[in-house]
């Protein structure tokens, strides 16, 4: 972990979040260490990306604060904030206009004077970028025609230019094929940052997070190390789906063995229990 990310610890305390004039989140306190990966799960409409964007700066919390390195985010200058967080938005997608060297530039900005195009750092560090997400040699193409996941690994890209001590990715592994599922993981892994990310994957969530933390019924209702915190009764309670984690046979490492989506009876009965 280099020196910046070491100081840059983000925190949430009591912070409350409205969204179309209702409130989605309360009182959420959240911290999150610098140099770990935190995973924010849940059933659809819990509020994940809500509270994504509310720990990135792109939504002002209706109360609480959000603190990096101890400072309010809400009063960090533009620049300072791009240089200390990526953001990969749900379906994202890069401009059509834009070749994709021009798209992963967008992530040297910050680092930019008015009207620079870039130097030969920030090529070397675009060309960089795009092996790691398999778009090697790509730099002329256009985003016009790019598939799904092709978009999605440029959006990717841009962030890893970025070179923040903190990346925040919303469903990172919508659109991607199950290869690219795992090594889009295996690139987070080696981030030297901070990874916050909203997932639905549960399985990959167990072998490549430090905690979890499970959004649901207008809070976290769980956070800890994830093959702590995706119990059975959890699985049930929250995603209305029966499972379990078994240790793989040849590497011994937890994978999440789901059976199936649990009767709306069984579902009324277990929230009952809760
Ligand atoms: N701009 C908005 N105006 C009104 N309601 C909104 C707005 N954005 C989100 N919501 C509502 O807030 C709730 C939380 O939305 P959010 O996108 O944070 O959920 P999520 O957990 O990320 O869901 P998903 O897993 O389906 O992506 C949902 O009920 C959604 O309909």
């Amino acid at each position: 972990m280099s020196s910046g990310t070491r100081s840059m610890t983000l925190c949430a305390s009591a912070v409350s979040c409205r969204r179309g004039g209702r409130t989605i989140l309360r009182e959420v306190d959240l911290d999150v260490p610098a140099g770990t990966r935190l995973a924010i799960v849940g059933p659809n409409g819990a509020g994940k990306s809500t509270l994504l964007r509310t720990l990135c700066g792109l939504e002002r919390p209706a109360t609480g604060r959000i603190r990096l390195a101890g400072d309010d985010l809400d009063r960090l200058p533009a620049r300072r904030r791009a240089l200390s967080i990526a953001v990969v938005g749900q379906d994202e997608h890069p401009s059509a206009e834009l070749t994709v060297a021009e798209a992963v530039g967008l992530g040297r900005t910050p680092y930019r004077s008015a009207w620079s195009t870039g130097n030969s750092d920030d090529h070397e560090i675009i060309r960089s970028a795009l092996e790691q997400v398999g778009l090697g040699g790509w730099e002329r193409r256009s985003c016009m025609h790019l598939s799904g996941g092709e978009r999605h690994r440029v959006v990717l890209a841009r962030a890893i230019a970025q070179q923040t001590p903190i990346v925040v990715l919303d469903e990172p592994t919508n659109h991607l094929d199950a290869a690219w599922r795992l090594r889009l993981m295996q690139i987070l892994d080696d981030l030297d940052a901070t990874v916050i990310a909203a997932m639905h994957d549960l399985d990959l969530v167990l072998r490549h997070f430090d905690s979890v933390a499970v959004v649901f019924d207008g809070g976290i209702t769980a956070h800890g190390p994830p093959v702590e915190v995706l119990t059975p009764d959890l699985l049930t309670s929250v995603f209305d789906v029966s499972g379990t984690v078994v240790s793989h046979p040849e590497t011994g490492l937890p994978h999440l063995l789901l059976n199936s989506p649990i009767t709306a009876q069984q579902a009324h009965t277990s929230k009952e229990n809760r």
